[in-house]
């Protein structure tokens, strides 16, 4: 089954216009992957997604209806968690405190289920539990950014660019993260700058470039189409 399917989709920031003529399938369990070079408009998509940008025309339809034009917060309710570039961690707030506003409006024996659910994925925010967020270093404030989204328990989890910055070792465990979210039922859509990371992951793979599709497919078939990897993301094998 289509999870998410986004259809002649154009959209942007007011008067600037990002994406032309999208058009995306999500599969329910699957892992797809957003690659293309700087501005090609990947965090765009996902906002479109999120209700963060404007759209113009086309359709996004999750779980069989359109959700274009809706608030984030609606969205959230919907099933889509977001997790965003720059995180929305309170630095200030304990690991606690965060998971506890994430999920914000849940009543406390639903939260502390759900926080049970969370720590179980991420052992390690569990032995950080009372430290204050600022003080965790890079790959567990990414772990916490992953948590705070699955808080709400979300069906399509979309991802952006979290790996980025981090140490190839922390890269490896948040990677293999995600493929368990996946294990465990959660849709993902994830944007990576760094491709070669996305296609070992990956189901499905779509390669944007100047706010259009270039390439839909597997990523073992992107991988045989030498001129793309090297026109749109300068390498020339991965
Ligand atoms: N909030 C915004 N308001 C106006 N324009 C924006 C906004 N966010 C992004 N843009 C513009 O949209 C275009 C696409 O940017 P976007 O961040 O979606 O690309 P990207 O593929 O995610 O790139 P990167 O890998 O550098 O994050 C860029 O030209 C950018 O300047």
């Amino acid at each position: 089954m289509v999870l998410l399917q986004i259809r002649n989709l154009y959209s942007g920031y007011g008067k600037i216009r990002v994406l032309f003529n999208v058009n995306i399938d999500v599969s329910e369990g699957s892992i797809t992957a957003i690659i293309g070079p700087n501005g090609a408009g990947k965090t765009t998509l996902l906002n479109s997604i999120y209700g963060l940008a404007d759209i113009y025309s086309g359709e996004i339809i999750f779980n069989g209806s359109n959700i274009a034009g809706l608030k984030p917060h609606q969205i959230s309710l919907l099933g889509i968690g977001y997790v965003p570039q720059v995180n929305n961690i309170f630095s200030s707030l304990s690991v606690y405190e965060n998971l506890r506003l994430a999920a914000v409006g849940l009543p406390k024996s639903q939260f502390l289920k759900r926080v049970d659910d969370v720590l179980e994925t991420f052992p390690k925010l569990k032995e950080l539990i009372n430290r204050k967020a600022g003080t965790l270093s890079g790959g567990e404030r990414r772990m916490l950014a992953i948590a705070l989204a699955l808080m709400k328990n979300p069906k399509l989890l979309l991802l952006d660019e979290v790996t980025t910055d981090l140490a190839p070792i922390m890269v490896k465990r948040v990677l293999e993260k995600v493929v368990e979210l996946r294990k465990k039922g959660i849709t993902i859509l994830i944007v990576e700058q760094y491709a070669h990371r996305a296609l070992e992951i990956a189901d499905r793979v779509y390669l944007l470039a100047s706010g259009e599709i270039r390439f839909a497919g597997e990523p073992k078939e992107l991988l045989q189409k030498k001129e793309l990897l090297e026109l749109y993301l300068g390498i020339q094998s991965l």
